[in-house]
């Protein structure tokens, strides 16, 4: 039988009704979160910790801004919006004290609850509401009327609320709007890890580039090279988006679809599926997320690294420029602004 998908119809704001629902952290998910519970109607405030960069916009959005430990005294559900390696250091610190029995954790990533990194007192309902989707965009398609869409999950319910708790969240930050499924934590985080390693963010950025790179090595120009490999990858995506594959091939040409169906399965072949399922199981048997803490333990060397020579890649020069001549594209400081100042 087909899961059940929760829409506008199912859903109601009623179990937020007078409560107080304190953001921890303020940055993709965070904002968009409290910035479309708030446009709901529901009573949000911000906890971040003492010198915090986020501070200033969620001031400035309009929020009161506690610190960590009052804002979950003041909260009756407490979203934790933080980094996932740092939660753990943050529940410690300031939640675990001040989490009295009858108040709500919600997260919208099941890691530091898959992975025990947090373990809650038996009489706290634990839950998650997982927009399917980047914080700016859940923002972005809230205040377009759209939703993105999302999961739910209910890891302790002490309550027996949980569940409506966590629907009236996705309702009111938009999710029912596109569509809500309920799932477990443990599916949520592996298949969360791995679709971000595999496919979204890993696959088709290692994609993109090795195109760019084999056109670029080949002789061709380089403002070639980025329109055929990222540039029109959008709007193919965008046809998938809205019509599935065999949609997307109904406005391709004959000859690109047979350059699809044909060739592309020898590209990715039956040895990509391998590694993948190679990273599923080290999503799954824990290897990812022990060597992810440790590296964020040990000082993000090999991250900052790996990002910095990303940022280097010559497809991004490239691209600014090329961007720069397209104005209705949104254009993003990533470098020197905040998470939060994005929408
Ligand atoms: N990014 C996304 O779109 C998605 C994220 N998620 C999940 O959402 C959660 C948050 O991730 P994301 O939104 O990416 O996080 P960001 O890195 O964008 O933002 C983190 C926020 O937490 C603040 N923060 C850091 N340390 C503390 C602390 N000790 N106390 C209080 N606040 C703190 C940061 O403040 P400062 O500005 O000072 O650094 C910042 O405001 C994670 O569980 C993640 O897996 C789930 C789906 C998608
Ligand atoms: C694809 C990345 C993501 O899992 C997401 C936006 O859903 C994330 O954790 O940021």
């Amino acid at each position: 039988m087909p899961a059940k998908i929760y829409t506008e119809k199912d859903a109601s704001l009623a179990p937020l009704k007078g409560k107080t629902c304190a953001v921890i952290g303020f940055g993709s998910q965070g904002h968009a979160h409290a910035l479309n519970l708030k446009e709901s109607g529901v009573n949000v405030i911000i906890g971040l910790y003492a010198g915090s960069k986020s501070r200033k916009v969620a001031e400035e959005k309009g929020f009161k801004v506690y610190d960590t430990a009052e804002a979950v005294k003041l909260g009756d559900v407490i979203f934790v919006a933080v980094p996932d390696t740092k939660i753990g250091g943050v529940y410690e610190k300031d939640i675990a004290p001040n989490l009295v029995k009858g108040k709500t954790l919600l997260f919208s990533h099941g890691f530091a609850i898959h992975y025990k990194t947090v373990v809650p007192p038996a009489d706290v309902n634990v839950i998650m509401v997982a927009p399917k989707g980047p914080g700016h965009i859940v923002r972005r398609q809230y205040t377009e009327g759209k939703g993105v869409p999302g999961l739910i999950a209910i890891y302790q319910d002490p309550s027996k609320k949980s569940k409506q708790i966590a629907l009236a969240w996705a309702h009111g930050v938009g999710c029912t709007r596109g569509g809500v499924l309920q799932t477990s934590f443990q599916e949520e985080t592996e298949t969360d890890l791995f679709g971000e390693q595999t496919v979204l963010c890993g696959g088709t950025s290692a994609l993109v580039q090795a195109g760019f790179e084999v056109l670029v090595e080949a002789g061709y120009a380089p403002e070639m090279a980025y329109f055929e490999c990222l540039h029109e990858l959008k709007l193919i995506v965008d046809l998938m988006n809205e019509s599935g594959i065999a949609g997307m091939r109904f406005s391709i040409s004959e000859t690109a679809k047979w350059g699809d169906v044909k060739v592309g399965p020898k590209i990715i072949d039956a040895s990509v599926k391998k590694r993948m399922k190679a990273a599923l199981k080290e999503i799954q048997n824990g290897k990812f997320a022990k060597e992810w803490i440790k590296e964020t333990e040990t000082g993000y060397k090999t991250f900052n690294q790996l990002l910095k020579d990303g940022e280097k890649h010559p497809i991004e020069k490239t691209g600014a420029r090329l961007r720069s001549l397209m104005p209705w594209i949104k254009k993003r400081d990533f470098k020197g602004g905040q998470q939060a100042s994005y929408e």
